[in-house]
Order: structure tokens, then sequence, then C-alpha cells
């Protein structure tokens, strides 16, 4: 290749069909104008009935609009964006930057050491420069299981990097290629597969043994001195700093049984004290910014949770594509890739793969200044991510100065790097507000990158074909709802502080992207008109009186319109983001049920947090789930299984659509015409009739089920009494 020459490393293509969709979007624009009209136009006079019923339909129906505009703009201008590797290596060979891989941990219990190690595995055996990388372990429980099994880990990867590289074998996470079925037919069954194999279950057995027993066998203690430093450890809020370098990047020691170099490994479980906050994740990546700093500093970090195993070998120098490109990369900050997960059931039960968000959603946000920075799976250029602000004049030089020119013995660099662990590093600091991940949040990830955009930094979305990176998604119902309220309070939470994407943001990015971070910012509140949707009509219906026009009204025209292109549309979307028809009707229920549990909550607990009663906390995802469940989940059977406040909220909605549907069905028994119904309050009879059956399984929880998963019986018995208070006294008193 020329030296000299500008060959781009990257490509960005915009995406076709924008016009045709502009269009569309300009005509469904026309009959949400529409709908207002006949809201403002028909509604009651002053004293006259109903009025405040209409006033509450005009404000749900204008927010839901104000949110159908935000979700147009990550739908306007969609980007896609491509590689090229070769010319990556061809360029720069060997002088290809260090990059540092961060993956946290928080609990062992509910994170197991063994997928914890698979994960590092799977890092650790990039095909890249093993001299120029290095991974960090955050481990928030501080547990001598996990660094008992990332001690064991170190050694297996002596075997396990040399046999991937030379039978180039993907996925490079041993319990992922074991287990996946391509491997097992026609992989090399030779004898070195089956040694390895062996390998890997007799650590994997040590692991699990330990895990299960909740120690460390005895001899194993004495063999390393890193187990030493857990003499002083009280409890996992209450223990000094850990810092053990398992593997030593820079000596020339470090080698596999091949003879070639390892890349350093490294344990950290930073100092915590009762007392002191310690801003869970957030507070890890600081951590782990500064000790890492001091041992590789790799101008390049890659932070994964500890279920998300790489995928792809080569996903780092796609990364590097967007870094190193000599026209188009200087302000490029992240680069973040989508996430996917290994556990998802056919039809994805509870709509976990987020897949409209990644394959439509994050490409629009890409056509402003880049996607949000999401947690994991996301690249960074180190010197944004302490704060650092874009200039004109930013350009960067990947050949490092060595800072190490005297080399250390281990124990010296581990003294030396201990204190940037401890708690009062970070006292009278900029840490965790102009500097690492932002504290305070419990989308820190979220903010941080806002905060990073903010600065004129911009980032990319990689989504490319082969998927690089898988983790786990939540298997109960219950356990998405946790995660879905922390998400969204979280967001709800950005729109109210320094970096609010309403006004902190404005002139700082586009006005695009600032809609593009509403969109998620605002799930929080959505779920107020979404609650007045799933409970007014309804009792209305019940009464008898219409809130919607008639068939033959021609104001009926555009909600048949804009509801039925919208579903039409929505359900085009989902199918072509690789989801199936049940997949889709499954989202249908789930954004119900976040809407109105989850993100309700949120609300609540954002107001709650803002008058000073509650303060958030980080409910981690449990990562594995008993037999019974498992069994339940691949079946896909809804898992309730508790009697959460949030459960009790839909499994009481449930029950008043079933009451007012039941009602009204009785009614049209009695006296009416089912024809007549249909035509007073068309809207109203499909709104109620949809959401009972979109509750289905839920009345199943309640009243049929007798496993484990079921909703328990005095859940049942409230639900049911509320519900029927409700419908009487409303038919009763209104
Ligand atoms: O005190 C803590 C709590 C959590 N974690 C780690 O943070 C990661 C994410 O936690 P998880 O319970 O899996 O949450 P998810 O909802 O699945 O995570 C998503 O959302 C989080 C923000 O809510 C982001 O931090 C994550 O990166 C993103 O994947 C895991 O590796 C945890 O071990 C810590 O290191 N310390
Ligand atoms: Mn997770």
């Amino acid at each position: 290749m020329e030296r000299g020459k500008y060959i781009p490393l990257f490509e960005t293509k915009e995406a076709k069909g924008r016009v045709f969709y502009r269009l569309f979007a300009v005509t469904v624009f026309l009959g949400i104008c529409c709908i207002w009209a006949y809201r403002i136009s028909k509604m009651p006079r002053k004293g006259e009935d109903g009025r405040w019923v209409w006033i509450g339909l005009l404000g749900a129906e204008l927010w839901f609009s104000l949110y159908w505009v935000i979700t147009q703009a990550v739908r306007w201008k969609s980007v896609f964006r491509c590689t090229f590797k070769d010319r990556l290596s061809q360029r720069y060979k060997n002088e290809l930057p260090e990059v540092d891989i961060f993956v946290c941990t928080a609990n062992f219990k509910i994170e197991p050491p063994i997928m914890v190690v698979n994960t590092v595995l799977s890092v650790m055996a990039y095909d890249y420069l093993p001299e120029k990388l290095s991974v960090y372990l955050s481990d928030d429980g501080g547990s001598d299981l996990t660094f008992y099994a990332l001690l064991e880990a170190s050694k297996f990867a002596k075997h396990w990097i040399p046999y991937c590289k030379k039978f180039n074998v993907e996925p490079r996470s041993p319990a992922a290629y074991f287990a996946s079925k391509s491997n097992l037919d026609h992989s090399h069954h030779n004898e070195v597969w089956v040694d390895i194999k062996k390998l890997y279950e007799e650590m994997e057995d040590r692991i699990e043994i330990a895990t299960k027993l909740g120690r460390i066998p005895e001899e194993e203690r004495f063999k390393h001195r890193g187990f030493s430093q857990w003499d002083s450890y009280s409890s996992q809020l209450d223990h000094d700093t850990i810092l053990q370098i398992l593997i030593d990047g820079k000596d020339p020691n470090a080698k596999d049984i091949d003879g070639c170099a390892l890349p350093g490994l490294v344990y950290l479980a930073r100092e915590k004290r009762p007392q002191h906050p310690h801003h869970f994740k957030a507070g890890a990546m600081n951590a782990l910014i500064r000790v890492s700093s001091k041992i590789s500093n790799g101008p390049i970090i890659l932070n994964l949770d500890c279920d998300m195993y790489s995928n792809n070998s080569l996903s780092i120098q796609d990364a590097l594509c967007f870094f190193m490109d000599k026209e188009k990369s200087h302000d490029i900050a992240f680069v973040q890739y989508p996430q996917h997960f290994g556990n998802l059931t056919k039809n994805d039960i509870y709509s976990n793969s987020l897949r409209v968000g990644f394959n439509v959603e994050f490409h629009g946000l890409d056509g402003y200044e880049g996607p949000l920075y999401i947690g994991t799976g996301c690249f960074h250029r180190r010197d944004a991510l302490c704060g650092r602000k874009f200039t004109k004049d930013c350009k960067f030089e990947w050949k490092k100065d060595d800072d190490h020119k005297t080399p250390k013995s281990i124990l010296e660099l581990e003294e030396e790097t201990k204190p940037l662990a401890s708690y009062t590093y970070e006292e009278n600091t900029q840490w965790g507000k102009e500097m690492g991940l932002r504290y305070g949040c419990p989308v820190e990830d979220v903010i941080t990158g806002l905060s990073i955009q903010c600065r004129g930094w911009k980032s990319v979305y990689f989504n490319p074909e082969r998927k690089a990176f898988i983790g786990i998604a939540p298997t109960t119902l219950p356990q998405t709802l946790v995660q879905q309220r922390r998400w969204a309070e979280g967001d709800f939470q950005i729109l109210f502080c320094k970096y609010s994407p309403l006004w902190y943001a404005h002139g700082k990015i586009s006005l695009g992207l600032q809609f593009g971070y509403c969109l998620y910012c605002l799930w929080a509140p959505i779920s107020l008109p979404v609650l007045y949707y799933a409970i007014i009509p309804s009792f209305y219906l019940l009464k008898g009186i219409s809130l919607f026009p008639q068939v033959s009204s021609p104001w009926f025209l555009p909600f048949a319109y804009v509801i039925s292109t919208q579903y039409i549309y929505n359900l085009a979307e989902f199918l072509w983001s690789g989801g199936t028809i049940l997949g889709w009707w499954y989202e249908q229920r789930m954004w119900l049920y976040k809407r109105t549990s989850s993100y309700f909550f949120a609300f609540i607990d954002t107001i709650l947090k803002m008058v000073g009663f509650t303060d958030s906390t980080f409910v981690v995802t449990a990562k594995f789930i008993d037999e019974d469940v498992l069994k339940r989940y691949e079946k896909e059977i809804m898992e309730f299984g508790d009697s959460s406040p949030m459960l009790t909220i839909l499994a009481t909605l449930a029950m008043l659509n079933l009451f007012c549907f039941v009602g009204v069905v009785n009614k049209v028994i009695m006296n009416g015409s089912i024809f007549r119904l249909c035509k007073t309050m068309p809207l109203q009879t499909l709104l109620c009739s949809a959401l009972v059956l979109i509750n289905l399984p839920l009345y199943q929880g309640l009243f049929l089920r007798n496993d484990k998963g079921k909703l328990p019986s005095s859940l049942a018995l409230k639900s049911f009494v509320v519900a029927l208070l409700a419908c009487t006294s409303f038919t009763l008193l209104c």
C-alpha cells in the first residue's frame, strides 16, 4: 500500500428508502392532527358530563403524539457502517495500540464464577497481539471464589489461547464453544479436541465444586500468595483493596504452551467500606481505569459485563478501524456494539432481545452524533472517557512513549497501584463528575455517554453480521421488570440532571440526538397515558359511554388509519429485524407490562428521590436459574412467582379489564346486539378485548396454574377484590 495516500478504514452508508418512509410518516402525522382536532372540537363544554375524561384523553393522546414524533427522529436518518480490517493490518502492522479490557462482576451467587471466567477467556483469546492486550476483572463481590476461578482460568488460558489460534475456532468462550452444535458436528474430533475439552471440564469441575461448597480447597490456598489478601477481609462491603496481577503481560517468561506471549490478566476488588458509597458499576469502572493506567495504560478500553463473552475474535480490529482512520476518526470517542443474548427462547417471551432498538433505532441515532453508551460491548478512547474535551486539534498518535521504562517487580507494581483503588483516592477529585463514569445514576453508562458527546465527541454504532458479543438476558417476568425499572428510572433521572438532553445538551449535540435521548429518558412518564388508556376507556365501555368516534363518523378514519398503519408498520419492522409473529405478540404484551409496572414505578421512584425520600440502588440481574424455572422458560410459559407491587398492578389491571369485558358481554347477551356495540363503540370494544386477550397468561397464572411460577393466591385475591371494587364503585358513582 502506498504510504501517505488516504485510504478509508470504514464506510458509512445511508439507509435506503428514506424518502418513502418520510412521506409515510407525514401522512401519519396528518392523521394524528385530525385526532387532536376531533378531541378538541368534540370536547364537552364546561359543566357538561365527561369533560374531564376528555381532557385526560386529549392529554394522553398529546403525549403519545409527542412520543411518536420522537420515535420518528430515530428513523429519519439511519446509517449503516462497514469496516476494512485488512487495510488496518496492512497499514499499521505491529503498530496497533494496546487495548485494555474491563470485565465487571458483582456477586458470585448470581453471577457464577465459571461464567465470569468464560467471558475472560473469550477476550484473552482475541486474535490480537497478546503483548498489546490486558484483561482486568473487577470483582465487586470481593470473593475469593471468583479469584480462585480466575486463577484456574489463567492456567487454562495457556492451553486454550494457542488452541483457539491454531484451529481458528469461534466462539472463544470455552463453554459456548463446546456447547455449540456446529463445533460438535464437524469439529476436529481429534486428540487435541478431546484433550482440551477434558482440561476445560476438569477446570469447570474444580470451580463449580468450590462454588457449591462456598470455599476453596485448602491446598490451593497455600499455593498462591494471592489468597493471603483475604486475611483482613471482613465482608463484601468492608475490605481492603485486593489486587493481583495473575499474568504480567510485560514479563518475557509469561508464555503459553507454544511459547507465545500471553495477554496480561489482573484481578481487582477495590476497597470498600460500609459508610462509604461505592457507586456500583461506575465506581468499579473508575477504579479499573486508574489501576490499568498504571499497569498497561492502553489507549483503547473495552468494557464488558461479566456475562458478555466475545463471539468474534476480530472485534478489536473492527473497532480500531473506527479509531484509526486518518481523516474520520479524530472525534470518535466510543464504538458501541449491540447486545445479543444467547439464552432467548424462539419467540423471546419477555421481549428481551431489544430487536427493534438494535436493528432500527440505534442505526437512527448513529445518523446523528452516534448511539448511547450502553455499558457493555463498548470500546472507548481512554482520553475521552477520562474527561478530555474534543477540540479541532485533537490528533492522536498511537505510538506510545513507554513510561514503564524501569521494569518493576509484580509486587512493587501491585503495591504502587493499590492506593488508586482505595475509596479515599476519589475524595476532592473530579472522578465520578467530570472524569470517568458518572456517579449517582442507575444507568451510569447512558449518562456517561451523553456527557462525552456533550464535550464534542461522537460515537459509532457497529452492528456486524457475526455477533460480536453474546450475553444473558433475564429469564423471568419479575427479573425483566426489575431491570426495566432500573433503566427507566436512570434514564428519567438524566432528564433532570446536569447533562439533561433537554437543556444542557442543547447546542452541544444535534436536535436529532436530543430527541434520541428523549426516546429513552421519557420511558417513565409514558406510563401515565398508557395507564389511563388501559383503564378509563374500559370503564366507560362498561357504562356504555362512547369516548371515540363511531364507525359511521368521518372522524373514525384518522383513528383507523393511524392505529392500523402503526401496528402494521411496527409488525413489519419487527419481522424485518428477525422476529417472529408470535414474538411480536409477546412484545406487545411486554410493551404493556413494562409501561404499566416498571416505568410507572420508575416514575414514582424518581419523584420520591427528587423529594429526598429514597436513594437509587442497583439490583444486579441474576444470570442463572434453577431447573424447574428453566423448564418453563424453555416452554415459553410466563414465570411470575412472586407478589411484588409491580405484579400486583399488572394483575389488578388485567382483572379490571376482564370485569369490564365480562360486563359488556353480559349486556350484549341480555339486551343488545354485538353488531350495535361494534358500530357505536368500535375502538373501546377493540381496546378492551385486546387487553383481555393479551392478558390471557396472567389469568392462567392467577387461577389455572399449579406450578411454582404462578401468581400467589393472596395476590389473586387482592387483585380480584380491588378490581371488583373499582368496577362497582365506578358504575354506581360515576
Ligand atoms: O455494584 C455493582 C453492580 C453491578 N456491577 C456489574 O454491572 C454489570 C451489569 O449488571 P447487570 O445486573 O447485568 O445489569 P443489566 O441491566 O444487565 O446491565 C445493563 O444496564 C446497566 C445499567 O443499568 C449497565 O451497567 C450494564 O452495562 C448494561 O449491560 C454486571 O457485570 C455487574 O457485575 C458491578 O460491577 N458492580
Ligand atoms: Mn446483564
